[in-house]
């Protein structure tokens, strides 16, 4: 994040939708104003809220509430699908299993992945191989969250449409070698209620502070309690307060790698907290910044939130675009900094390292 934004910016993106198989789509008045305001809300908050995408609002609720009926099931049963290594990290793990900064989070979560094929990435792809784990109850739980995805890849490749041109004037730049068979990642998620001590709630921390490793995420939160927070520029924390009905879309590592230029000699992201880049701040040369947030459920009541984050190809080597480098040869802040990040490396090592087990 680039300011001290107070709110985050609400983009009706219909226009963009209207026209993005067409490849002029940058020359139409109203895609031209979309574009604009993701470079905006990219620039500045790194976050924004997504109205007029077409998924309806009565499927997005369905998603939650199929989530929420599971985790209310008894431990065994939740315990049929339990995420291990051996399955490829897909699964559900209880509340504490997944870690942020050492810190256990306060959630519970099934977690799923693009299927790999065998061998298909080498020992780097065969860490997160597997069948994605569905409960088995209700039956309807596997078709729904499969066409939930089928859609959010659908959005997500249409809205980094209208990112490439604000980035670089051609739509395409994310797919192809890039992200043409993008890795996604989903997380159904739950945070308990807030215990009630001396008539306070207890702000546990439902999932601590970090950036996400991709290139867009698209957040489907409960309408009625307000949890998610964004760090801007000062440190203050602003919450994503719910919006019925659309999403909440925040850029991830690749999309910063992308934008900036890595030191030669770093083929992966950093770990430093200074150096951590974004898929989507590498590929922008740093002109993006994936932002800092973290989960505070304070409402007594549960919440849930299902999470799709769509990534560049799982072999991408991410490094800032030809176009950025030309734009802003010396990076946003005036030092050449060269970054470059294999995508599949960043999320294993991530994944290696988020959960206590
Ligand atoms: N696939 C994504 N982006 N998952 C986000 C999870 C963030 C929390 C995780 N423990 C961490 O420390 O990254
Ligand atoms: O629960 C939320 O609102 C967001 C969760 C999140 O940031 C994540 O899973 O990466
Ligand atoms: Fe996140």
């Amino acid at each position: 994040m680039a300011t001290d934004f107070k709110s985050l910016p609400v983009i009706d993106i219909s226009p963009l939708l209207l026209k993005c198989d067409d490849p002029d789509m940058a020359e139409d008045a109203g895609v031209a104003e979309v574009v604009r305001q993701l470079d905006r809300a990219c620039r500045d908050a790194g976050f924004f809220y997504v109205i007029g995408h077409g998924i309806s609002e009565d499927l997005i609720n369905r998603v939650r509430e199929i989530t929420r009926e599971f985790f209310k099931l008894p431990y065994e049963e939740k315990l049929k699908i339990k995420m291990t290594p051996a399955a490829g990290y897909r699964g559900y793990q209880r509340i504490g299993e997944n870690v942020t900064k050492g810190v256990p989070d306060i959630h519970e979560a099934i977690d799923c992945y693009k299927e790999l094929k065998q061998g298909e990435y080498g020992d780097t792809g065969k860490v997160m191989e597997g069948p994605n784990q569905w409960p088995e109850n209700p039956q309807e739980f596997k078709d729904l969250m499969e066409e939930y995805i089928k859609l959010c890849i659908d959005l997500s490749r249409k809205i980094l449409r209208g990112i490439s041109i604000a980035l670089c004037g051609s739509p395409y730049e994310f797919e192809g070698k890039m992200a043409g068979d993008p890795f996604w990642v989903m997380r159904l998620i739950g945070y308990p209620g807030a215990p009630f001590t001396n008539g306070k709630p207890e702000n546990d921390i439902g999932c601590g502070a970090h950036t996400d490793y991709g290139l867009l995420t698209l957040v489907n939160q409960d309408d009625d309690k307000t949890a998610l927070q964004v760090k801007n520029l000062s440190g203050d924390w602003i919450s994503a307060i719910p919006i019925p009905g659309s999403f909440v879309c925040n850029i991830g590592d690749m999309l910063k790698v992308l934008l900036f230029p890595l030191s030669p000699s770093l083929s992966r992201i950093a770990v430093d907290e200074n150096l951590v880049w974004n898929h989507m701040q590498i590929l922008s040369n740093g002109i993006y910044e994936s932002t800092l947030h973290r989960v505070i459920n304070s409402s007594p009541k549960y919440r849930v939130c299902v999470a799709f984050f769509y990534e560049t190809n799982f072999d991408a080597v991410v490094e800032p675009l030809d176009v950025c480098k030309q734009k802003y040869p010396a990076g946003r802040k005036g030092s050449q900094v060269f970054k470059r990040a294999v995508y599949g490396e960043h999320l294993v090592s991530k994944v290696q390292t988020n959960f206590a087990m």
